[in-house]
């Protein structure tokens, strides 16, 4: 039964039952109108309670059913209609969460009860559309215009003290939000329930809303660049305070569907699917995620307290999982010390806020010289700076402290694992658990399998990323990863488009205004240009050990490009030498303005190559630097080191600021076409034979060939994820 009805004296309790989340699907919605149609009829109820089944309200409308024809069945506003007139009081039960559909539903009801750990919300802007039962009329007649915009622009998840505060919830309790619930139900039997009915309210402020609503479009403009469901969400608050409830909720559709036809909320539910789908991994050897056992962590510990390791500490904290943590020397374990504990005082203050005392949420931290202390932990993250010597002498400690059955973690970018692995006496535990920087914010962790990686460990990784709240993806080893290996033709692209007559401005304009989060010059001045340049000096690319007479435009017969060296040599650094593709207030400073010394630099440095110049306009841009891109994730799929395309995306959706609203590179070119991509590739590598990486993969010939079938059909062409290098 989707819904269930039961009696408690005179108040009837309508129990939504769907699980796992009691999303709010036909069959739901269908029950949910009998029973109320036979509690409203029945004499001897008089007042009605609703929850949900399994501790939960509900997660709201069921997202697989859009844009098929069970969303058109009984509608979800209908039904919220129907509960708000009712003439005996309805008293929402929120435990768990209700979201989206789910607090639409409660809104209709009379009166809302939460318990202290719910969270409610309307997250359907991060799923592409806006809440579209009511909810953008109702919210704001409860709570005014800018506490609504701020929960349906955000789509955040609210905790039920802050739920409290904003008047969304009537009331918080520390036991059963049901019992409470029904005290409450008997107690409003027979009063007046007009003022209850939200949509029968007016919207009261003080506040030049017309105003208030541009700057709101602006900033939000701005901030979402390029998505439009935080734009329409805007708009249909406006006509909350314009027109009357169902001329509102009219509108409220009518947005829904502008939506629908942008393509937008398709790929952000696909992006939303396939972070789940993530989360089931799998293993060449036919190992899935529920055939293994992840073990339990305890204890960890963290060695290393830079800015990585800091976050990593922070984020175990948070799980509530003790940590030791290690750093070389007295100065920098005070550094990280202070730092770590400062970071904590926040959280601590942000749970006192909720309602929660700390101790009980986070994790004890200890801060130690003494790698004698790790004997006990169950599992060590390693986060020291990228340098094999350094790690492979940490894996080597590791293994001698250790106890034999504790799991070795490092948090490299792109280091060979099994190389690390070697070192130790147990390479069958060892994994890589890459994080993202600060990695207590960062949503994506890479965890990363060595050829003798066991399931166990590959299943308590994957566990612990979802303990600690991350989106975690399986990847098996190869330079770089997933993720990073990507950036390599992108950034290839984005420098030869310097060369050939672009300034760094117009390249990150152009990204940026397809919905990168930052362009990818802006991005290299962030992470540092000293970084690649090492690495590059290392593989002998540039600096000493390049051999003589090496043409300055060409490594290896193929086209490259020295512009980033020159600037290293120059001590540009980027952000934190004050100066890197960008000029900047101060070292560290992060306002980035375009530097005439850089546009002088590339002039001189065309006129001294002969470069012709053909700058490219913004689509040529987005078109040479995200084919490469994806061309990379073709590769990626065939070498076995990501299992499927959705895999890439939710790597590039939660690591790399790629727009949700676009998908993934993978979605994307799907999106375009394959065939297209296809060709575009094959015709810029026909007019440049020495920039192999945007040769076309042979994945991608194969299914561009094939008329370029839906992405969840690439799978039978991929087949099993052997790695392949
Ligand atoms: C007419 C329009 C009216 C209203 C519009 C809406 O209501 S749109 C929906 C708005 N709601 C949301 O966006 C909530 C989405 N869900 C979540 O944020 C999380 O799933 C949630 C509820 C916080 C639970 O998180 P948790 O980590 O505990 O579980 P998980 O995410 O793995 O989800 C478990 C399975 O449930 C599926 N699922 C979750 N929400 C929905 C949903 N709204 N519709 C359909 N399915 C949903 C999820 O895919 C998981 O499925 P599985 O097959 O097990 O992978």
């Amino acid at each position: 039964m989707a819904a269930t009805r039961r009696l408690v004296n005179t108040v009837a309790v309508i129990t939504i039952n769907h699980p796992p989340v009691n999303a709010l699907s036909s069959s739901v919605r269908h029950a949910l109108v009998e029973e109320f149609g036979k509690a409203s009829k029945d004499p001897t109820v008089e007042a009605i309670v609703l929850n949900g089944s399994n501790g939960k309200f509900s997660a709201g409308a069921d997202i697989r059913e859009f844009g098929t024809s069970a969303i058109k069945t009984v509608s979800l506003e209908d039904i919220n209609g129907t509960i708000e007139a009712s003439q005996k009081p309805v008293v929402a039960a929120i435990e768990g969460i209700a979201l989206g559909g789910g607090l639409e539903l409660a809104l209709a009801c009379h009166y809302r009860v939460a318990d202290i750990q719910s969270r409610v919300g309307l997250p359907e802007v991060l799923i592409g559309i806006l809440p579209a039962a009511g909810g953008t009329q109702r919210l704001p007649r409860l709570i005014g215009i800018p506490a609504a915009l701020d929960v349906i622009v955000r789509g955040r998840h609210i905790p039920a003290t802050e739920a409290l505060n904003l008047g969304i919830v009537d009331e918080v309790v520390q036991g059963s939000a049901v019992d409470a619930a029904i005290q409450l139900a008997q107690k409003v039997i027979g009063l007046p329930l007009n003022k209850r009915r939200l949509s029968t309210l007016r919207i009261s402020s003080n506040l030049n809303m017309e105003d208030f609503l541009d700057t709101t479009v602006e900033k939000t403009k701005k901030q979402f660049r390029g998505a439009q469901a935080p734009m329409a969400c805007i708009e249909a608050v406006r006509a909350s305070v314009l027109l009357p409830y169902h001329r509102g909720v009219e509108k409220e559709r009518q947005l829904f569907l502008s939506l629908w036809a942008t393509g937008q909320p398709q790929a952000q539910q696909y992006a939303f699917f396939s972070e789940r789908e993530a989360a089931k991994w799998s293993h060449p050897s036919g190992a899935r995620w529920y055939s293994e056992e992840p073990k339990l962590v305890r204890t960890a510990a963290v060695i290393g307290l830079g800015t990585m390791g800091r976050g990593i500490v922070i984020s175990l904290s948070k799980a509530n999982i003790p940590v030791i943590a290690i750093e070389q020397d007295a100065y920098q374990l005070e550094m990280g010390k202070k730092a770590v504990n400062s970071l904590l005082e926040r959280e601590a203050e942000k749970l006192k806020q909720q309602g929660f005392s700390p101790g009980s949420k986070l994790a004890s931290v200890h801060f130690t010289l003494a790698f004698g202390e790790l004997q006990d932990v169950d599992l060590v993250i390693e986060a020291v700076y990228e340098n094999m010597e350094l790690k492979k002498e940490i894996f080597r400690k590791l293994s001698s402290v250790c106890k034999s059955n504790a799991f070795l973690c490092t948090n490299t970018s792109g280091l060979n694992i099994d190389e690390i692995a070697s070192v130790t006496d147990r390479p069958n535990q060892v994994i890589g658990t890459h994080f993202f920087s600060p990695a207590n914010i960062m949503k994506l962790l890479e965890v990363v399998r060595g050829q003798q990686t066991s399931l166990t460990t590959i299943a308590t990784a994957m566990n612990l990323g979802k303990i600690l709240g991350k989106v975690t993806v399986l990847v098996g080893n190869c330079p770089l990863f997933v993720g990073n290996r990507m950036l390599g033709p992108y950034l290839e692209q984005a420098s030869y488009l310097l060369e050939e007559g672009c300034y760094p401005e117009t390249v990150d304009r152009a990204m940026e205004e397809f919905g990168f989060a930052m362009g990818p010059f802006r991005m290299m001045d962030l992470a540092g240009l000293d970084v690649g340049w090492r690495s590059r000096t290392e593989k002998g690319l540039t600096g000493a050990n390049v051999p003589q007479g090496t043409p300055a435009r060409k490594r290896l017969g193929n086209r490259y490009s020295p512009l980033a060296d020159l600037l290293c040599e120059s001590g540009r650094f980027g952000q934190k030498t004050g100066k890197g593709w960008y000029q900047y207030e101060k070292p560290g400073g992060r306002t980035a303005r375009p530097d005439p010394w850089v546009k002088d630099f590339l002039q001189k440095y065309r006129k001294t190559h002969q470069i012709k110049q053909q700058p490219s306009n913004q689509e040529q841009i987005v078109e040479r630097c995200v084919y490469a891109l994806a061309n990379e994730g073709f590769r990626i799929l065939e070498d076995g080191i990501a299992s499927c395309p959705e895999d890439i995306d939710v790597i590039y959706n939660n690591g790399y600021g790629w727009p949700k609203y676009r998908g993934g590179p993978m979605y994307y070119a799907s999106f375009v076409g394959l065939p297209k991509v296809f060709n575009t590739l094959e015709k810029y590598y026909k007019a440049n034979a020495d920039v192999p990486s945007m040769k076309p993969a042979f994945l991608l010939k194969k299914l561009a060939a094939v008329g370029g079938p839906p992405i969840k059909e690439w799978r039978l062409q991929v087949g099993k994820p052997v790695n392949k290098l």
